[in-house]
């Protein structure tokens, strides 16, 4: 039996970071299968949230840990190599396609500039109603990483992201985050963004991102 942080060798894969960037924001083909899918992470998102707020008796906890082993393996049954799967696919659905974060709205992106608002469940907050610092800094590093692809969706990795942290980042609230490219040097774009709950700037970052080189990973 594999555990939930096996990789195993039919799944694992590393192939050109280029390639693997085309195929990630291709969007899945509109079918009753991407659908399904995406309510399936609209389903575990909502997991998430339950889980943080909840104290279940140790019955209740192991008849859960019962029905997850369950659905982990339909899951294991499922698994396909990186390069095939549905999760986290598409230009702009950084909200629907993946779990990591909380789900962007994305307003506008061009090669210049990028717009987008969330709301964040109680899965991505740190305490008392503030969101987690390393989840603001996710949603930096996925703006601005969306922003330094530009409208050639070229790909390109982050060499560094520095957050500061302003004021706290409210949870349950609309947060809106932006990121415009200051300068462009060859394959460096350094970028900065902020995060802002209404007229609050709760946190901003700068960054640089490198176009990655044919044949790198
Ligand atoms: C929400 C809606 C959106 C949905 C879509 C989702 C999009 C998702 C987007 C998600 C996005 C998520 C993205 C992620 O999270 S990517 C994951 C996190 N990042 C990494 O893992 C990157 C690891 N590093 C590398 O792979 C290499 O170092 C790279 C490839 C980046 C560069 O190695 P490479 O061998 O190719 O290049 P180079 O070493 O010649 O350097 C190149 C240039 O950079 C300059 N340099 C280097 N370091 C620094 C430094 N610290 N300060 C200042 N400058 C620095 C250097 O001097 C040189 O400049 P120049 O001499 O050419 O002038």
């Amino acid at each position: 039996m594999t555990t939930p942080h096996d990789t195993s060798a039919q799944t694992a894969q590393r192939i050109d970071a280029m390639e693997m960037t085309k195929h990630r924001r291709t969007p899945a083909p509109d079918t009753p299968q991407t659908r399904a899918y995406i309510r399936l992470l609209e389903e575990v998102s909502n997991f998430q949230h339950a889980l943080v707020q909840a104290n279940p008796t140790a019955e209740a906890s192991d008849e859960l840990i019962a029905k997850l082993a369950s659905v982990r393996e339909t899951l294991e049954q499922a698994a396909v190599p990186e390069a095939e799967r549905l999760y986290a696919r598409g230009e702009l659905s950084g909200g629907e396609m993946q779990v990591l974060m909380p789900p962007l709205t994305v307003e506008h992106v061009d090669d210049h500039e990028f717009r987008a608002h969330t709301v964040a469940g109680e899965f991505a907050m740190g305490m008392n109603q503030a969101m987690h610092g390393g989840v603001v800094s996710v949603l930096f590093d996925t703006a601005m990483g969306r922003l330094a692809m530009g409208t050639e969706m070229l790909s390109a990795r982050t060499v560094y992201l520095t957050t500061q942290y302003r004021n706290i980042t409210p949870i349950g609230e609309r947060l809106d985050l932006t990121a415009t490219v200051d300068t462009v040097e060859g394959r460096k774009k350094f970028i900065s963004g902020q995060l802002w709950h209404g007229d609050t700037l709760c946190a901003e970052a700068d960054s640089l991102f490198v176009a990655v080189k044919p044949g790198q990973q």
